[in-house]
């Protein structure tokens, strides 16, 4: 089985990265393309793939064809990549918004996977959501699952409408995660901390809580009564979150990417 990842960017890189480690493939069986000839540079100097710039060297060969191309790159590429390709090959997309409708027409291929990962995914921490077309067969699934896994855990979800709201939650959650930290780190600063300082502080506050939550069946409203005594600090800040609307805000959040999501694959 050869596996080919076009756009070695966040997400391309990673999943190349995850994939070197897996039982299934060797790295003779990993081919990642780039169209950026700086991109290429860099992806030379790498060992645990080969690289390619012209799509006629390397589509022929995969039997699986990852797309991490920006969605609004998928037009074009799919222009110049459906001649190349046939019917029995895979398309596994990870293209925020972009519809397994899109990639069908696009591509002509009846083998499709939309996924939805996550940035932690470099570090072998990510989500990744999907679901295939029902061309796919059970041990294909099964194949794509392990691969998707080599960067974190996945969940098949039923529709893809799953896939749009996970892109909410999941996909672009972790920058809400970062957005919360760098307010907290602003805030020590203003305190007076040393920037040193308050990363410290704020990094492992979030690394703790996780961990706590990580390893007990609570659930946060319960950790947050445990951490909160009664008129103490933590029921002043929750009290003030809780007027300012804050978690009606954080869904509001959550609820435009989703939204985003849907508004680009109708694009
Ligand atoms: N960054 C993230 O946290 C997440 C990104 N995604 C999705 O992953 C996809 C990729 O995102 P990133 O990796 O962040 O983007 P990126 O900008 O880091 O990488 C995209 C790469 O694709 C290359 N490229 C563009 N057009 C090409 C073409 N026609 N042929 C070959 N290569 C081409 C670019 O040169 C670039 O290196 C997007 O569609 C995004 O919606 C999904 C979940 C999370
Ligand atoms: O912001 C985006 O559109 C992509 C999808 C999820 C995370 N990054």
């Amino acid at each position: 089985m050869k596996v080919l990842v076009i756009g070695a960017g966040n997400m391309g890189l990673t999943y190349a990265e995850g994939m070197s480690k897996s039982k299934r493939l060797n790295n003779e069986n990993i081919m990642v393309l780039d169209k950026s000839d700086e991109k290429l540079k860099e992806l030379n100097e790498i060992s645990y793939f080969d690289a390619y710039k012209e799509l006629g060297d390397c589509v022929p060969k995969a039997d699986i064809i990852f797309i991490a191309v920006k969605p609004y790159h998928s037009e074009s590429l799919f222009e110049e990549i459906k001649p190349l390709l046939n019917s029995n090959q895979m398309a596994v997309s990870v293209m925020a918004g972009v519809t397994i409708e899109t990639i069908k027409a696009g591509t002509g291929l009846s083998k499709v996977v939309r996924a939805m990962p996550n940035l932690p995914a470099q570090i072998g921490q990510g989500l990744t959501s999907f679901i295939a077309t029902s061309d796919v067969s059970k041990e294909e699934v099964a194949t794509v699952e392990d691969l998707l896994n080599t960067t974190g855990k996945s969940i098949q979800v039923e529709s893809e409408r799953f896939i749009d709201a996970s892109t909410g939650i999941s996909g672009s959650g972790p920058a809400y995660v970062f957005y919360f930290m760098q307010s907290m780190m602003e805030a020590a600063e203003k305190m007076g901390f040393s920037k040193n300082d308050a990363t410290l502080l704020v990094s492992q506050t979030f690394k703790g809580a996780v961990e706590l939550f990580n390893q007990s069946d609570l659930t946060p409203q319960s950790w947050m009564e445990r951490v909160a005594s009664k008129g103490g600090t933590t029921q002043a800040a929750l009290d003030s979150m809780d007027n300012n609307k804050v978690n009606a805000l954080i869904q509001e959040a959550a609820y435009a990417a989703f939204n985003r999501a849907v508004e680009l694959g109708k694009q």
